[in-house]
C-alpha cells in the first residue's frame, strides 16, 4: 500500500529548508551503494551539517504527522539523507536493502521520499513505483512526502531539465506484515469514522472487509 502524505513539511519548516539546501555539500550517491550499476545520483555525507539539520527537520515532521503512525506504526526510522539529481541523473530499477547496519540493525518495511523543491522546478525525476505489472509515479509538491512498501520495485527516471531534490528515510514497523497493517489502517479510518457519524455505507464496507480479510487469514484449511 502507497500512501501520500500532503505538505508534511509547514511553511516555515520548508522556508528552512530552502535556505539550508545551497549549503549541503553533495558527492557520490554510490557511497552507500558502492555495487549498484543502476545508482547515479549525487547524495548528503551524513556528517554534512546541513544535511543533518534537514533531516531533523523531516523527521520531527514525519514523527509529528498522524497518517504516519496510523499507515506504519513506525518502530524506528533510519538516517535520513539528502539527494539531488543533476539533469542526466537517475536512479534505475531496484529494491531497497532489506537491513540498515545501524545500532541496532533495522529491517525497511516502508521506503518515504519527502519533496524538497517543485516538481515545476524540473523535468523527469518522477519515482515510479512497480505494482504487479502496473507503474505509479509520483512527483509531489514540495514538503510533501511518500510512503511506499520497501519491497517494491522502484526508480527515479532521468531528470531532464532543472534539479531534483529529496530527503529519504525508512521505517520499520512494529507489524512486519503488510496486509496486517492494512487491517489497522481500515480499524482506523473505521474507528474515525464512528466516532465523527461520518458515511454508514463507507463504515459497512470496512467491517465487511475486516471481518472477511481476518476470516480468510484465520481459517483453517
Ligand atoms: O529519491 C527518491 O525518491 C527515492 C530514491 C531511491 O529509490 C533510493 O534512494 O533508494
Ligand atoms: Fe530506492
Amino acid at each position: 500500500m502507497i500512501r501520500v502524505l500532503p505538505n508534511v513539511l509547514t511553511a516555515s519548516e520548508l522556508q528552512a529548508v530552502r535556505e539550508l539546501l545551497p549549503q549541503v555539500r553533495f558527492g557520490d550517491g554510490r557511497i552507500t551503494n558502492p555495487d549498484s550499476s543502476v545508482k547515479q545520483n549525487l547524495q548528503a555525507p551524513q556528517e554534512d551539517p546541513a544535511n543533518a539539520r534537514i533531516a531533523q527537520i523531516a523527521r520531527e515532521a514525519l514523527v509529528r504527522y498522524a497518517d504516519v503512525r496510523t499507515f506504519a506504526h513506525p518502530r524506528s526510522m533510519a538516517r535520513t539523507t539528502v539527494v539531488r539529481y543533476e539533469p542526466g541523473m537517475n536512479y534505475g530499477w531496484h529494491v531497497d536493502e532489506a537491513m540498515f547496519p545501524s545500532t541496532p540493525p533495522m529491517r525497511s518495511d516502508l521506503s518515504c521520499t519527502v519533496f524538497l523543491n517543485s516538481p515545476a522546478d524540473y523535468d523527469g525525476g518522477e519515482l515510479t513505483i512497480q505494482l504487479g505489472a502496473q507503474e505509479l509515479s509520483y512527483k509531489l509538491e514540495a514538503g510533501s512526502a511518500i510512503l511506499y512498501p520497501s519491497t517494491t520495485i522502484h526508480r527515479v527516471s532521468p531528470v531532464t531539465r532543472g534539479v531534483r531534490l529529496a530527503a529519504i528515510t525508512w521505517l520499520q514497523s512494529w507489524v512486519a506484515d503488510s496486509n496486517q497493517r492494512e487491517l489497522l489502517v481500515q480499524i482506523e479510518e473505521a474507528r474515525a469514522l464512528a466516532a465523527s457519524g461520518g458515511d454508514p455505507a463507507r463504515l459497512q464496507v470496512l467491517l465487511e472487509s475486516l471481518r472477511t480479510n481476518l476470516f480468510r487469514m484465520w481459517a483453517d484449511t
